[in-house]
């Protein structure tokens, strides 16, 4: 089977991926799908790129296949139209969504404790600086209690902060393991006045829905001062003008993002310029994670070589 990424980006499921399917032809197009016969896969890997009817057309996949969760760049009606299933990894069967809270508590303790403004420190000679702030007696309001927000939450609970979720769903509705996780149960209906408590924020949601722009200007400005926004689920539910002002204006104090409005994020981007700690989107990037991400996803290639039904399709 030929297995083709969309881009060069996230090299190591390639990797991996290739030692699980020792028997198949797994590779990336470095710029997309090529014209012709070169631009035939078996299997169709979208990691972060669109992924629209015409490109089906052109590479006829007999299966679009995530390395990972995310789908939001498929167009999963175009595909049932010529009948490709579309399928992907959900984060929460292979440890990915621990890794990405992982990722969100790095972000987290990095800002409070002013890590980059530490090693300057220590850079300059200078000593005993600077002052940071622990995560203990800080309230932390975690928006998206999908598999991601519930290991974010499992993971701040031991620092002493307290705990806010936000959800969808009315309280009465709530999922009562997540109800066990938080101090306090908000649903989303309810954002403004949870931000006007909130130290830090945790964003844990996909890009479903209405979910673009939720943050915008007016949600930033009532966070609490001092307030750290940590993104971890997707770029465009902040907005990016938005975001920039606050941290130019210091109304928002620090940002840490693993995810971004285009990805890879344009290194002139003025956000980087602000107070933030960024990474290449690299939340499910462990060992652990991509192992058990390529046995699914080589589990499902499996299938498809026997005609045997496909797991978590989309469509
Ligand atoms: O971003 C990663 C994923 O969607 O799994």
């Amino acid at each position: 089977m030929k297995v083709r990424f969309l881009g060069d980006s996230f090299p190591a499921a390639r990797e991996i991926l290739a030692e699980l399917l020792a028997e198949d032809d797994v590779g990336a197009w470095a710029s997309g799908a090529p014209a012709g016969p070169d631009g035939r896969a078996d299997v169709l890997v979208p990691a972060m790129r669109e992924v629209d009817g015409s490109l089906m057309d052109a590479a006829r996949p007999a299966l679009i296949q995530q390395f990972g969760a995310g789908l939001e760049g498929v167009d999963v009606a175009a595909a049932a139209a010529r009948g490709i299933p579309v399928a992907n990894v959900p984060a929460d069967r292979t440890g990915n969504a621990g890794s990405v809270a992982e990722l969100a508590m790095l972000h987290l303790l990095a800002l409070s404790r002013r890590f980059d403004q530490a090693r300057a420190a220590l850079r300059d000679g200078r000593l005993g600086e600077p002052l940071g702030r622990g995560l203990g007696g800080q309230t932390a309001t975690v928006i998206g209690l999908g598999a991601i927000g519930r290991e974010v939450l499992t993971r701040l609970r031991p620092f002493g902060t307290r705990l806010v979720g936000m959800g969808r769903r009315p309280r009465s509705e709530a999922d009562p393991t997540v109800l066990a996780l938080v101090d306090e149960y908000r649903p989303l209906v309810q954002l403004h006045a949870a931000l006007t408590a909130t130290d830090l924020l945790v964003l844990c949601l996909p890009l479903t829905g209405d979910k673009r722009g939720i943050i915008g200007a007016a949600e930033l400005r009532a966070l609490r001062p001092g307030g750290i926004l940590v993104n971890v689920g997707r770029g465009p539910v902040v907005d990016h003008d938005a975001l920039v002002a606050a941290l130019r204006s210091g109304s928002l104090t620090a940002a840490g993002l693993d995810v971004y409005w285009q990805e890879p994020i344009d290194p002139d981007d003025p956000v980087l310029a602000e107070n933030v700690s960024a990474t290449p989107h690299v939340g499910g990037v462990t060992t652990q994670a991509y192992r058990a991400t390529a046995e699914r996803f080589a589990a499902n290639v499996e299938r498809l070589r026997r005609g045997a039904p496909l797991e978590d399709r989309a469509a």
